[in-house]
């Protein structure tokens, strides 16, 4: 038995990830919670004929406890998107605290849960949930998740098609390190599979368009919204990995983690004193079972990988300085 919660479940991303995770015979349980519009989406995703059940849960009456109570995994896609000109980190005064407020909601009443973050900024609000965690005394650096997997699904899109494979772009699979904005989204296309083979200008351009397809999405929406859909594949995509590999199935994703608690590996030489980093990690019964290997990048991805530390490391105090001020007031 499996029970998953979505919070945020009635968003842009919220919606159709909710739907993608009903199609999954791996959840018996779904669990939608909003602040608004939870028990319309619940009732329309419960009409779908796989065997999990679906309630949908609003913040009255305790509907967060109930939601969460028993829940083996959490998707948090609750917040607000950017608009066009917005950078992720313009989101931080509205999403930080519906951040913290959850992870609080996750401490409290699903502790053991998987906690998958999608809300931007991801640099910090992961460092956010970390902090509450650790203040509520139930920090498990295994269970706790930055969803940078909608970088790994762009990195292939782009360069299959740019190697003129797009038929074969599931089978494309590119490392992408780091963080989850702009320059803070590493790939490191030289190691490729299969590997590619372009000029550096080319390389050059991909790499732009991968750390900033988030840009390209927003733009192309006009000011109603950021990616939602491609987020929920990509969401969906990543929970269910996790779930497989708790149900006993060799799994490695990448994923924005506390490389600093969990340890390194082969990693430690790029990340350094930082304690996130987006890293190849391998999935088991408990949630992160170790770093994967290290990858050797070329002296162009090295000066990519140097920059994106630097930034990090301002976003991830951000969010820890966050929780500290804070705390008092929201009951920590
Ligand atoms: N990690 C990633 O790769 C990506 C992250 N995002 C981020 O995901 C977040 C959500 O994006 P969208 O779904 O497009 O936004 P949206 O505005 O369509 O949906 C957000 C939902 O969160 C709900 N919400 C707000 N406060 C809440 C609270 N305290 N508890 C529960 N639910 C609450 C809202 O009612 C709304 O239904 C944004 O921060 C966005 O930047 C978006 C795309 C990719
Ligand atoms: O660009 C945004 O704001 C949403 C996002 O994180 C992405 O699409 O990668």
């Amino acid at each position: 038995m499996v029970k998953a919660v979505v919070i945020g479940a009635a968003g842009g991303i919220g919606q159709p990830l909710s739907l993608l995770l009903k199609q999954s015979t791996l959840i018996s349980e779904l669990a939608l919670y909003d602040v608004v519009n939870a028990p319309g989406v619940a009732a329309d995703i419960s009409h779908i004929n796989t065997p999990s059940t679906v309630q949908g849960y609003l913040p009255a009456d305790g509907g967060l406890e109930k939601a969460l109570k028993g829940a083996d995994i959490v998707v948090v896609p609750a917040g607000v998107p950017r608009k066009p000109g917005m950078t992720r980190d313009d989101l931080f005064n509205i999403n930080a605290s519906i951040v913290r407020d959850t992870a609080i909601g996750i401490a409290t009443h699903a502790p053991k849960a998987f906690v998958l973050i999608i809300s931007n900024p991801v640099n910090s609000t992961v460092p956010i949930v970390a902090e509450v965690f650790k203040k509520k005394g139930v920090y498990d650096p295994k269970r706790l998740f930055g969803v940078t997997t909608l970088d790994v699904v762009r990195a292939s899109t782009f360069v299959s098609e740019a190697n003129g494979a797009s038929e074969k772009s599931l089978e494309y699979s590119i490392p992408i390190v780091g963080g989850h904005s702009g320059e803070t989204i590493v790939p490191l296309i030289s190691a490729s599979q299969p590997s590619v083979s372009f000029d550096q200008s080319k390389i050059e351009a991909l790499v732009k368009r991968i750390q900033f397809g988030g840009d390209e999405v927003v733009k192309a929406k006009d000011g109603a919204g950021s990616a939602t859909l491609s987020m929920a594949f990509a969401g969906a995509r990543f929970a269910i990995s996790v779930l497989e590999a708790a149900a006993g199935k060799a799994r490695t994703e990448y994923s924005y983690v506390d490389v600093k608690a969990l340890g390194a590996g082969e990693w430690s030489s790029v990340v350094g004193d930082l304690t996130f980093f987006s890293v190849p990690v391998k999935l088991g019964k408990d949630g992160v079972e170790s770093v994967g290997a290290g990858i050797k990048a070329n002296e162009y991805e090295q000066g990519l990988l140097k920059v994106a530390v630097d930034q990090l490391n301002g976003n991830i105090s951000k969010g820890v300085a966050f929780v500290a001020d804070t705390a008092a007031k929201a009951g920590l």
